[in-house]
Order: C-alpha cells, then sequence, then structure tokens
C-alpha cells in the first residue's frame, strides 16, 4: 500500500489541519501516518487557542516514522514557528524525502495567526526551498512576494517570484480571487497551466486548502505525474466542496467521500 505523511497541526472540530488530511489520504487509498505540530482548540466558528508542540518532538515524530515507514509523499501544512520550520526542513533532507507538498498556511479562515509572523522568513528561506510543490492561497502568495494580487495575471507573477525561492513547482490557489471561476494555476519555471471550476456557491470551506495539498500528496504517492495529481486533486477537492457539511455555527468542513464504495 502506498503512504502519505502529514505533518500539521490538530484541528478539534476534524475539519482542517492533520484530520483533514488524515480523511483525504484514506478516501484516496492511501496509507496515512501524522507528525504534529500544534495542538489547536478550533471549531467552525473560530480558534480558541494554540499550543505548540516542541522541536525536540516533533522530530522525534518524524524519526519514528522515516526509521521505520518510507512515506511515498508527504504534505506539510501548519508548521507554527521558525524552531519547527527549521526542524522540519533539516529532517526533510536527512531522510531525502520525496513528493513533499507544502501548503504555507498562515491565517484561519476566522483570522488566527496559525504561523508567526516572525516565522516568515524561515518559511521562505528553508521549508519553500526543501518542498516539491508549494500550494499558497492568494493572501499567503502577497504575503511571500509582497505585492497584491487581484487577476490571473498577478497569480502568474507571484508564481514566478514564489518559483525564485527554489522550488520546482508553484500552484497559486484562485479560491480567494474576485471572480465567478476558481482557478488554480501551477507553474514548473516555464510554463502554466490552469485548474479551473465553476465557484461553488457555499459558506462550507473550512478546510479546503488542507484537503487539496493532502489529495495532490496523495496522488503523487499513488505514482501520477505532478500535472494529473494536480487535477485528481482539483476534482477531489470541487466534490468536496460541493459536498460540504453544514455542520457547527460557523463555516462548515468539506466532506470526504470513499471513491471505493
Ligand atoms: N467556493 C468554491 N468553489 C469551488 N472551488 C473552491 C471554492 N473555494 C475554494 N475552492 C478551491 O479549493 C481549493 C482551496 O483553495 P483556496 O480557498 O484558495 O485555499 P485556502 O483554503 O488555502 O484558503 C482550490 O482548488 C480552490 O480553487
Ligand atoms: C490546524 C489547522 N491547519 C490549517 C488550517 C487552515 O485551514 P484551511 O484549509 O481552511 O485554510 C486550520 N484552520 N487549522
Amino acid at each position: 500500500m502506498k503512504t502519505g505523511l502529514t505533518i500539521a497541526g490538530s484541528d478539534s472540530s476534524g475539519g482542517a489541519g492533520i484530520q483533514a488530511d488524515l480523511k483525504t489520504f484514506s478516501a484516496l487509498g492511501v496509507y496515512g501516518m501524522s507528525v504534529i505540530t500544534a495542538i489547536t482548540a478550533q471549531n467552525t466558528v473560530g480558534v480558541q487557542a494554540v499550543e505548540e508542540v516542541s522541536g525536540n518532538m516533533v522530530g522525534q515524530q518524524i524519526d519514528a516514522i522515516f526509521q521505520d515507514i518510507p512515506a511515498d509523499a508527504v504534505k506539510i501544512g501548519m508548521v507554527s514557528s521558525a524552531n519547527i520550520i527549521q526542524v522540519i526542513a533539516d529532517k526533510v533532507k536527512q531522510y531525502n524525502m520525496k513528493h513533499v507538498v507544502l501548503d504555507t498556511v498562515m491565517i484561519s479562515k476566522s483570522g488566527c495567526h496559525l504561523l508567526k509572523p516572525e516565522a516568515i522568513e524561515a518559511l521562505k528561506k528553508y521549508l519553500i526551498p526543501s518542498a516539491y510543490i508549494v500550494t499558497p492561497n492568494i493572501f499567503e502568495a502577497e504575503v511571500l512576494t509582497e505585492m497584491k494580487i487581484r487577476t490571473i495575471e498577478d497569480m502568474q507573477s507571484a508564481a514566478r517570484k514564489i518559483y525564485e525561492m527554489g522550488v520546482p513547482y508553484v500552484v497559486v490557489k484562485g479560491g480567494h480571487l474576485e471572480q465567478q471561476d476558481c482557478v488554480d494555476i501551477l507553474y514548473d519555471g516555464s510554463d502554466f497551466r490552469y485548474y479551473s471550476t465553476n465557484r461553488i456557491d457555499t459558506k462550507n470551506t473550512h478546510g479546503t486548502g488542507c484537503t487539496f495539498s493532502a489529495a495532490i500528496a496523495s496522488h503523487l504517492a499513488l505514482g501520477k505525474s505532478v500535472e494529473d495529481s494536480i487535477d485528481a486533486a482539483k476534482q477531489y477537492i470541487t466534490k468536496a466542496i460541493e459536498k460540504s457539511l453544514s455542520l457547527g455555527n460557523g463555516v462548515g468542513p468539506t466532506h470526504h467521500f470513499h471513491e471505493f464504495y
């Protein structure tokens, strides 16, 4: 069986973070493993508290996995601090991790900092260059590139700038662009590819970025190319949003379905 690892934060409400990633791995037929970087007390309304795991413990979780079970793909989500970033970047190198999909999580949809602002430089310097694919949303791409993004052309310029940080593939997600379609763009250093769907009219988008990046990692683990993995992940996230759940009083979660049923 193919294996996937998520290195991310825990979301107690099960909609985002580690929980969304493991549900995605499972739905796509990949054996899921996890390294928890932080625990959040969180629900569909907001994030009530965050407690970071120590860098040492993050490293020990990674060691425990890689000394026993190789991961066919790795998804990285909430990393919280510069110290944790450094540990993860070192371990990616040490274990020569393959198919590392980095979702540059910064702020929750409810406005809580999941990455300390002072850790952004470390993210750019150490983690982005150690990834195979990065998947910033519009806001994250703006922070990384220090530019405003309002159009597809702006997304392209941002993708070029992020590529220059030393990562082979950049996906800038267009879920937050003010236009009818949801267009994600892939840049590989020479060409752009576009993945577009109609915007689904729903408030329930808790965990969309987590689900999308975990789905890309799952398809890479299953042996698909980068282009096909993103295509398949786009189909998965679109269905997961279409069937999203009105649970809780706020932004409800995506729904994970087992394709084999
Ligand atoms: N309302 C929507 N309808 C269809 N697809 C969406 C919608 N919102 C987001 N997406 C898609 O979900 C994925 C996550 O994107 P986005 O919302 O931009 O990231 P994040 O969750 O990190 O903020 C992307 O593939 C995006 O195009
Ligand atoms: C622990 C954790 N990680 C990530 C997110 C971002 O979620 P989204 O996918 O909705 O941007 C979150 N809310 N909580």
